[in-house]
Parts: C-alpha cells; structure tokens; sequence
C-alpha cells in the first residue's frame, strides 16, 4: 500500500499531466512526483494521440520517459519550452524553492530558466513558512571543491558532501560534486543565493527564486497556489 505522502505526491503529479494540452514542449523535472506525472502524461499520449515534445532534466528522467515511449528533445533544440513539471524539496508562502535533492539542479534550472511556465508538484509536508528544513544542495566543480568545503564550514554554513550508498562522494550527470548545506531556517535566501553565486567552483545552488508560478500541494484536499 503507498504511504500518504506517496499517494499525495501521486494526486499532484496525475493532476498536472491534466494541464498538458496538444504541441506543447514539456519540460520533464526530475523525482518521485514526476514519475508520476510522465506515467500519467504517457498515457495520456498514447491514448489520446497528443503530440508532446519532452525535454528532461536528468538521465534519470530521459531514461523513465524513453521508456515510456515519450519524444524527446534537448533544451538546445526547440525553440522554447512551453511548460515544466517539476519537484522540490521545500517551498515556502513566497514562491521561494529549494531544489536538488534528486541532485538534478543544475539541469532543472537550465530547463525552467527557459520555460513560459513552471509548475511544482509537491505534496503537502514540503510546504513550509520558509524554507530551510531540507539542505541546501550546491553543485560544485571537484577540483578545489574540499577548499570550498572548509569556506562553507568557516561561514557555519553546516556542509558536507552528498554520498552514495557505498560512501564515495555523489557525482552529478555532469560528474560535479554536491554540498549539501544543512541551515534548519533561511531567512534571507536572495543574499545567501548572491553569496553562492559570487564563489568560484560553485556551478549552482538549489535556491529557486523567483521561477515558479504555481505549485500544485497534494494532500487531503489537492491545493493550487498561484502566484
Ligand atoms: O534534484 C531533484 C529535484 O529537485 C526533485 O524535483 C526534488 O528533489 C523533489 O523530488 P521528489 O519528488 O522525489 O521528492
């Protein structure tokens, strides 16, 4: 039997496969959520003929979403993308997200930096006054990236580096590392984005300022807040 977070995560993803409409490019987010949205858009495709061009944001994704017969194109190939459906680990009363516990933040940022639209689907336990809860994810370049560590650790930024199951530091689809940065609250994330962004060896952070314009919250009642 699924749990109830699962079952609401399932509500979301179902309920957003609805928002698809015919010659959209769609873009695919990354997780557990979506995987339930791309099986309810497949057969949506299949059973109903849409012609839907996806573009994903990890291997992981392109993987689930080849196997379900979906098209699929890359962000450097299609003119715009028309909507993206996608996770997040935490949001909070002003739009803000953290992203990235899939590890899949970089690509996610890339595909909804160049989307008409964005849409999280969560479920209702990641829905917070602010945002904080869930470590902060930060890609960075290997090398020099213990340097960055030991300036993460000076800020009391509480870092460590993301590891498998079997102890070795976790790669990104583009072979970076992740910091996960564990803050319990962030109450001013735009000046802790900015001092991310300023560091050399920092490819992307999991701060998602500014992106989306609706999150869909499945619970007892599916909510949609839009912004
Ligand atoms: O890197 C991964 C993504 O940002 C995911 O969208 C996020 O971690 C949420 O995943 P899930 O739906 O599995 O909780």
């Amino acid at each position: 039997m699924l749990s109830k977070q699962t079952l609401y995560k399932k509500q979301a993803g179902e309920y957003a496969a609805t928002l698809i409409e015919d010659n959209m490019v769609v873009g695919l987010g990354t997780g557990s959520t979506v995987r339930f949205f791309i099986e309810m858009l497949a057969k949506r495709i299949n059973t109903e003929g849409l012609n839907i061009v996806g573009v994903t944001t990890s291997s992981k994704t392109s993987a689930l979403a080849k196997s379900l017969g979906i098209k699929l194109s890359s962000v450097d190939e299609v003119p715009y993308i028309d909507i993206t459906i996608d996770g997040a680990d935490e949001v909070d009363l002003n739009f803000n997200g953290i992203k990235g516990g899939g590890a899949a933040l970089l690509f996610e940022k890339i595909v909804a930096l160049n989307a008409h639209k964005n849409i999280w689907i969560i479920d209702e336990s990641k829905y917070h006054d602010v945002i904080g809860q869930f470590p902060l994810p930060v890609e960075v370049v290997p090398y020099g990236s213990y340097q960055l560590l030991k300036r993460f650790e000076e800020a009391d930024l509480n870092p460590s580096f993301r590891r498998t199951a079997t102890g070795s530091r976790l790669t990104t689809d583009v072979d970076n590392y992740i910091i996960d940065l564990s803050l319990e609250q962030i109450d001013h994330p735009k000046s802790l984005a900015y001092f991310l962004e300023q560091i050399i060896g920092v490819v992307e952070h999991g701060l998602f300022l500014n992106i989306v314009d609706e999150v869909i919250i499945g619970g007892e009642q599916l909510k949609i807040i839009t912004k």
